[in-house]
């Protein structure tokens, strides 16, 4: 096995691992309910407080025979400069199988600044890319080396604020923005509801419709937003507080009616976050972000933690590299599209336009078979502009 001779770190604009940086008119950024929202200057537009101002980080790793690993995710120059100048000394002459040992070293050696966010995102940025290398060198998929597929095809629900349009594109279910928090009180929280009913009413009475909270509720509004939204259906109300607010989410869970299912994770980390989750009680469904939560090393361990708690995991949307973890799990039954199209009216690569071959669901579904390409099975896009900040 070829040892790591180079890690390489780029930045990327427009769409992508960091999926909020889009263009004007795009869905995702058309009054989403976020905890800026009590500022009505912050209200229209996540864009407007910096939902998208880190951008993407591209890690690449190179071996002594040429060949490169790389992973996309969310983070910009901030990461680029953590990879170069902290955690590449951790890999370059490194065997590519210490995967574990790299990871020991970058969580421990970043820990009096890190532990969640920026910097376990440019942890998990390397660590998918290693596992991509790992997969071209061994010639393998990354899910046969995570233990092979549990089931012939992956499912998916879509994101997005037409779950109308996801369900005649064969999606499970369809998970749609909150637009109104708090500070727009009751008219807000009507609003809310009206929309949950008209596209009850498009899809019909069996359809999974579910809210997407972003972080934006208290758990009294939360309350009332699912005891209303119950009599409409709701199968899952997500991320409605704080993810510093274990205690918020305990007393949640045990607010919300019987049936509504109470799912949050993707802005937490580590095995340590998500034990703290499952062992509060917080949750029914824990959705780590894969290339936010430590990569495929630390949700192997997440992953296992919670199939012992009797918890599902379904990973936030994160393209091929909740994929090849999602098909391998028993306790993944089902994956997350985000519908990247700016009405969504149509399905389109999630990660576009920086992976060439990223698969896409059909019918709201994936062979597992789409996934038989050595690594994570797609390809950089290296016609786009990617910028080196720092070097080491
Ligand atoms: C739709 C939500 O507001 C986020 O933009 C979304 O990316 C995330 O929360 C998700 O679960 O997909
Ligand atoms: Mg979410």
């Amino acid at each position: 096995m070829p040892k790591i001779k180079y890690v390489r770190a780029f930045t990327v604009r427009g769409g992508g691992a960091d999926y909020h940086d889009q263009g004007d008119g795009h869905w995702i950024d058309n009054h989403i309910a976020t905890p800026m929202s009590r500022y009505p200057e912050y209200r229209q537009s996540r864009q407007s407080f910096g939902i998208n101002v880190l951008g993407t980080l591209v890690v690449e790793i190179e071996a002594e025979d040429g060949t490169i690993g790389f992973a996309v995710t969310t983070g910009g120059e901030p990461a680029a400069y953590i990879v170069e100048k902290h955690l590449a000394r951790f890999l370059e002459g490194r065997s590519p199988t210490e995967y574990e040992k790299i990871w020991d070293q970058m969580y421990f050696s970043t820990q009096y600044y890190g532990r969640k966010g920026l910097v376990v995102n440019a942890i998990s940025g390397v660590d998918l890319a290693l596992w991509d290398l790992l997969g071209r060198l061994r010639q393998e998929p990354v899910y046969h080396m995570l233990g092979g597929a549990v089931r012939d095809e992956l499912q998916f629900y879509a994101t997005g604020a037409r779950p109308d349009v996801a369900k005649e594109n064969g999606f499970i279910g369809g998970k749609m923005p909150l637009h109104h928090g708090p500070a727009e009180g009751l008219e807000g929280l009507h609003k809310n509801i009206a929309e949950l009913a008209e596209m009850r009413e498009r899809v019909g009475p069996d359809f999974w419709l579910m809210f997407d909270c972003w972080m934006a509720l208290d758990v009294d509004y939360a309350t009332r937003l699912a005891l209303a939204a119950h009599e409409v259906g709701l199968k899952w109300i997500e991320e409605a507080i704080s993810p510093d607010d274990y205690w918020g989410y305990a007393q949640l869970k045990r607010n919300v009616p019987k049936g509504m299912l109470v799912t949050t994770g993707e802005h937490e980390a580590t095995r340590w976050g998500f034990r703290m989750l499952m062992e509060m009680d917080c949750c029914d469904i824990i959705q780590p972000d894969v290339g936010w939560c430590g990569g495929v090393t630390e949700l192997l361990k997440i992953s296992a933690l919670a199939d012992a708690h009797g918890k599902m995991v379904v990973p936030h949307g994160s393209s091929v590299y909740s994929y090849h973890f999602v098909i391998t799990r028993h306790n993944s039954p089902f994956a997350e599209f985000l519908m990247m199209h700016p009405g969504p009216t149509k399905v389109v690569p999630m990660f576009h336009p920086q992976l060439i071959g990223e698969p896409v669901p059909q019918n709201g579904r994936l062979k597992a078979s789409a996934l038989d390409a050595p690594g994570f099975g797609v390809e950089l896009n290296r016609d786009i502009a990617m910028h080196r900040p720092y070097t080491h």
